[in-house]
């Protein structure tokens, strides 16, 4: 557990970063740090493994005052993940994950050895342990970033902006990876972001800060986004959280309902022109588009006569993915596929709003009923 008590940091020159702040990080938990640039974000951050001490207040790990411990001491506890990956130039992507681990004393075999299975656990192959970081991309220099922060194993991890310097494709995958590294390691994250929507992707509780350093709001991220504290969040978090916030309720209720299908290689005796809008399954019982009403099919039924479908929506998975799915689909049916991404049946936009709407007001969708 990360807990900061009252801190506050006044620069040499006069600047106040961080304005008597109070906030705790549970441990096994993400919490993200948002706000815009000069809010004191990493300075905050900075604060735990003692590359800035705070003027007043205190900085606990784990009940325990960070100024009672050595810094170099406390640092082996806490990873630290930066921009750009800051990596080592002229060492291979195997030596700069294995080199934290060696300066504690593990054997170099053993560090290279552990450090091949971390660069495979980070998503990338095991062959770019021999590369140097100027062979990578920089989605992959991010990675090798994140492996070595992890490489001495450290409870603690402090993400300052590790991926703002990627593009958005390979941000998501990186966010993703990290999401599925957390579940399986369960470290205590502090992760600096400026980007709203990373910060409620990752964080399991946002901390939203002002210029001056001002703790604007502390709350898990749906939260956040139906009630932000002040004027200052609500514009933060932007004008389309209403929707946002979809991705936190979840889908227990939709109905899905049937549609006719065809499947692909179907003949045309198979697919009577219909009236309605028809969804193509493959052979596993997957859709792979939308045949028009009235569309006549030559011979068997391939790809390229469909109209491509929308996004899909995962039974189980929150709203958001279901609303989307049907106001993404040409036919407005939303299709509602199972864990395997078999075909359940579809929802309209209508169905999945009026579900909505009695999650929101119960009594008064009880009431008109
Ligand atoms: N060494 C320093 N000396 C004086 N002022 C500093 C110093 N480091 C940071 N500051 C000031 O403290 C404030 C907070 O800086 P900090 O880097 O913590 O913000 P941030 O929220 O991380 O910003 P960004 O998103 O732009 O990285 C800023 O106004 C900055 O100019």
């Amino acid at each position: 557990m990360i807990e900061f008590r009252t801190v506050r940091k006044q620069y040499d020159d006069g600047a106040v970063a961080v304005q008597e702040l109070s906030l705790t990080v549970r441990a096994g938990t993400v919490t993200a740090l948002v706000g815009p640039s000069g809010c004191g974000k990493t300075t905050l951050l900075r604060m735990v493994n003692r590359m800035i001490e705070p003027s007043s207040g205190t900085v606990l790990l784990d009940g325990h005052d960070v100024r009672d411990s050595d810094p170099a001491v406390l640092r082996r506890g806490i990873g630290y993940v930066i921009q750009q990956a800051g990596l080592f130039p002229h060492r291979t992507v195997r030596d700069n994950v294995a080199t934290v681990p060696m300066l504690f004393g593990r054997s170099r075999r053993r560090a290279r050895r552990d450090a091949e299975e971390l660069i495979e656990r980070v998503g990338l192959s095991r062959e770019m342990g021999g590369r140097y970081p100027s062979q990578l991309s920089g989605g992959q220099q991010q990675r090798v970033g994140v492996a070595r922060a992890l490489a001495a194993d450290p409870p603690v991890l402090l993400m300052d902006e590790p991926f703002s310097a990627v593009d958005p494709v390979v941000r998501a995958g990186l966010q993703d990876e990290l999401m599925r590294l957390q579940e399986e390691l369960g470290k205590t994250v502090l992760f600096v972001t400026h980007d709203i929507d990373e910060a409620i992707k990752l964080g399991d509780r946002v901390a939203v800060l002002r210029q001056g350093g001002h703790l604007a709001q502390y709350a898990p991220p749906e939260e956040l986004l139906a009630r932000p504290a002040d004027d200052f969040v609500t514009s933060f978090v932007g004008r389309d959280r209403g929707y946002r916030r979809l991705s936190f309720v979840d889908s227990a209720g939709l109905d899905p309902a049937p549609v006719d299908t065809v499947h692909i290689g179907d003949t045309s005796a198979d697919v009577p022109s219909r009236a309605e809008w028809v969804l193509a399954l493959d052979a596993h019982e997957r859709p792979r588009g939308w045949l028009h009403p009235n569309a006549t099919v030559r011979g068997q039924l391939t790809e390229d006569q469909l109209i491509a479908g929308g996004s899909l929506h995962t039974l189980g998975s929150p709203l958001r993915g279901a609303l989307d799915a049907a106001l993404s689909a040409p036919s407005g049916l939303g299709v509602v596929v199972d864990g395997d991404g078999g075909f359940v049946g579809v929802v309209t936009a209508r169905h999945v709003l009026d579900l909505i709407e009695a999650r929101q007001h119960p009594a008064l969708t009880e009431g008109a009923a």
